[in-house]
């Protein structure tokens, strides 16, 4: 595409600079989400988020969009859990998220990293609760046992199969998988063990609504924590792609105030870099530029030319390049040049 026509890129309409003012409710909403889906971090917090809460916003739905979600949420209608795989940045978290809120069940949200283990997951002891017990065994003369019970708190696991939650574990491929054992129980026998957990109750019966969606990237699937086989058959697998040409630019379009044409630049360019590079481009990387070009614009008459799109997109992408010395930066400026 480097022929001169090409080379500067007259956006029509209106300016490439978007208005922020109307941003403003719109970031509003998501940090609302954004919060919602965090309640849960905090020990002791219940993990529950109302399923209204995690809806991304902006959530564009296009046939292909609605079609994968169909599949989730149908699978899930049949009791299957789901297993969301593919590339980075493709849009299965804001898929997984939207296919939990279309379920209309309360939401647990979890993360997965090392850090993961089944504590994590199903709860822990979180210290002594102190009180005092006053004996007046005889009248007049009183008796004060200081009594140490032990405070048990679930965990998200534990309170998505209690409570009958759509349960999103986002990355779970990247915890241990060793963690992952009590889920094996959960989804064969309808039974939750809690390991840690000391006298009474220390299973839990999984609530008839209980579903899960798991997603993974797909290279960390393959390889980095490999996880049990026996817990994978477990799962329906969706495999998910990026998306088509005009639901990308959509997407894009629903985070970024930009005029069309621009939009059509940003994510034409983007699927160009997908195809020509080795690093992975995501949908992502097309807002993230989109959203550089509208403080970045070359001014007054808003003209694209490819000297600033290949800025922008080194930017964009040069976290991802090994090392980032200034050699692997000039080289991926060079490959994105020759691209654009
Ligand atoms: N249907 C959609 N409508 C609006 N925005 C979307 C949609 N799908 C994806 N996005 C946006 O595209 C970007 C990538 O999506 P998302 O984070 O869901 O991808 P992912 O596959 O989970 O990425 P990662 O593997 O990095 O976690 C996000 O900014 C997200 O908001």
């Amino acid at each position: 595409m480097a022929d001169d026509a090409s080379r500067k890129r007259k956006v029509r309409g209106r300016k490439i600079r978007s208005d922020r003012s109307q941003k403003a409710g719109r970031r509003a909403k998501k940090e609302l989400a954004r919060k919602a889906s965090n309640a849960g971090k905090k020990n002791g917090d219940s993990p529950l988020t109302d399923p209204a809460d995690v809806t991304p916003d902006p959530f564009v739905e296009t046939d292909a969009v609605t079609a994968l979600r169909g599949r989730i949420t149908g699978w899930l209608e049949a009791d299957q859990p789901v297993h969301l795989i593919g590339p980075t940045g493709c849009g299965k978290t804001a898929l997984a998220l939207s296919a939990a809120a279309k379920r209309g069940r309360p939401v647990v949200w979890l993360n997965g990293d090392e850090a993961v283990d089944t504590a994590a997951l199903v709860g822990d002891h979180a210290g002594g609760e102190r009180y005092k017990e006053d004996d007046r065994f005889v009248s007049g003369v009183s008796k004060q046992t200081e009594i140490i019970r032990e405070r048990w708190v679930d965990n998200p696991l534990s309170v998505a199969v209690r409570e009958g939650a759509t349960l999103v574990y986002n990355e779970f491929s990247r915890s241990d998988p060793a963690a992952h054992n009590v889920l094996l129980s959960v989804f064969e026998e309808g039974v939750l063990e809690r390991p840690g957990k000391r006298g009474e109750n220390r299973s839990i019966d999984v609530h008839p609504e209980f579903r899960a969606i798991l997603t993974s990237n797909d290279v960390e699937y393959a390889g980095v924590h490999e996880q049990q086989d026996a817990l994978l058959d477990r799962f329906v697998g969706v495999h998910v792609d990026y998306y088509d040409g005009e639901t990308e630019r959509e997407i894009v379009r629903s985070h970024v105030d930009l005029p069309e044409e621009a939009i059509e630049v940003v994510v034409e360019t983007m699927r160009t870099l997908r195809d020509d590079l080795e690093i992975v481009v995501g949908t992502r990387a097309a807002i993230t530029a989109a959203k550089g070009l509208t403080i970045f614009d070359s001014g007054e008459n808003g003209t694209l030319d490819d000297e600033l799109l290949t800025e922008v997109f080194v930017d964009v992408l040069a976290p991802k390049i090994a090392g980032q010395g200034p050699d692997d930066v000039r080289q991926l400026q060079t490959q994105i040049a020759e691209s654009i």
